[in-house]
């Protein structure tokens, strides 16, 4: 659009995350973005600015503030009913699991919290969830069915991702995860609720548009790789892309499976031997770390981070923000626990919400960068240093400009940072 806006966004200390600048966070000083509409036209030095300055250029000046991409939650099932709470009560008074689930616990009961929910309530509740990661920088999310289980409730939790999408400054990247577990009504058949999904469900949200990935659960509580084999053939032929919740609580040697189908992600991975992770590097399928859900199931097993490293996968880092097992809406504190508990750097913390995540996306070209062409979705923050996004949790005030695709939509009002 050749009317489209122009912003120059002077004085900022540029954390491009781009590689091609050798950096911590691929820092760079004394350069401008200038931005056209809803894209990164240039990035370019300051001492240039001048050769494009004209009435139809705006200037915001920055005054020193580190800037960032927009961060990227690759991996969220927001969109659910319900909560909960009290079974988190039970199994903290002592309550075993199994006593849980015959009481009708676990994902089942979202399942049915979100079956009772009219569209419009799974929206509303589901928009606080969003709500807080966008205020703490979000630009892109990804959210997965899965609490549905059914034809009409998966449809119905993946046009609720969609309004969402329609409804706030934000990207979504929706995924149908049918294959999450087995509803009641097919309690013991689930090798028929497979049919049901391959069959049914995944064509029916492929051919509405509503879901651009298909996701499963790989477990000895979930699925077994044959089943999620049949799940990968059916999405393969529609034309999705894959990913798994793979190695979380067991080795079912998910990982390889993903990376047979040239998956974009491996998710919680927790239990990934050397074998699975060698299959993602030849894949170039991205590790997605759940620090959330390994926290709030108080675990033990953390993932092979050395092996990844060692292998050049890359480390994506989401809040997997779920009822059952992370019920944390803050990318932020995601990223403090991918480095406390997991040993993550905070520079590959920041990386794994902006340019691993995008890969983990399929928009490793497009997105979790700031560079040229790529879209413009900044973050402009009050911190002295990039390590304090995954250093600090909570505190008020540190991002003060949210922009997403050339447009400065902060949630609140910019901070009183002087001259901004
Ligand atoms: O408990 C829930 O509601 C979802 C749990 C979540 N789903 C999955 O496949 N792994 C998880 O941790
Ligand atoms: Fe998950």
């Amino acid at each position: 659009d050749q009317n489209a806006k122009q912003i120059l966004w002077i004085n900022g200390r540029l954390a491009t995350c781009d590689p091609k600048h050798t950096a911590p966070y691929g820092a760079i000083l004394g350069h401008a973005i200038h931005t056209k509409g809803s894209i990164i036209l240039a990035i370019i030095p300051q001492t240039d600015i001048v050769s494009i300055m004209n009435e139809n250029v705006e200037v915001r000046d920055l005054n020193g503030a580190w800037v960032t991409p927009g961060f990227i939650d690759s991996h969220t099932h927001l969109v659910y009913g319900g909560n909960r709470a009290q079974e988190w009560e039970k199994r903290l008074n002592g309550v075993p699991y199994e006593q849980i689930a015959a009481e009708g616990g676990g994902i089942v009961s979202t399942v049915k919290a979100t079956r009772e929910l009219s569209l419009e309530d799974l929206v509303a509740q589901s928009s606080k969830r969003l709500e807080a990661l966008i205020a703490e920088g979000v630009t892109t999310v990804e959210i997965k069915s899965g609490y549905g289980l059914n034809l009409e409730d998966e449809l119905k939790q993946l046009t609720a991702a969609k309004q969402l999408s329609e409804s706030y400054p934000v990207e979504v990247a929706s995924t149908c995860l049918s294959a999450h577990a087995v509803p009641p009504e097919f309690k013991g058949r689930t090798d028929e609720y497979i049919d049901e999904v391959v069959n049914t469900i995944i064509p029916a949200c492929a051919k509405a548009g509503l879901c651009e990935a298909v996701d499963v659960f790989c477990e000895s509580v979930g699925f077994s790789r044959e089943q999620c084999r049949r799940v990968f053939e059916c999405a393969k032929a529609h034309g999705l892309k894959v990913k798994g919740h793979v190695e979380q609580l067991t080795n079912q040697h998910g990982a390889e499976l993903v990376a047979e189908y040239k998956g974009l992600s491996c998710d919680h991975i927790e239990y990934l031997d050397e074998a699975g992770v060698k299959a993602m590097a030849e894949s170039g399928t991205v590790a997605v770390l759940s620090p959330g859900a390994y926290y709030f199931l108080r675990e033990t097993q953390k993932p092979p981070i050395d092996t990844l490293r060692a292998h050049g996968v890359n480390l994506a880092v989401a809040t997997d923000l779920n009822p059952g097992t992370s019920p944390s809406a803050s990318i932020r504190m995601a990223m403090n626990m991918a480095c406390v508990l997991f040993g993550l750097t905070p520079e590959e913390s920041v990386f794994g919400v902006t340019r691993n995540a995008a890969k983990a996306l399929g928009r490793g070209e497009t997105h979790g960068m700031l560079k040229e062409g790529y879209v413009a979705d900044l973050l402009i923050w009050n911190v002295d240093h990039p390590s304090q996004l995954a250093y600090s949790v909570g505190t008020v005030g540190e991002l003060k400009a949210r922009v997403y695709r050339g447009v400065d939509n902060s949630a609140k009002p910019v901070a009183s940072y002087p001259g901004f």
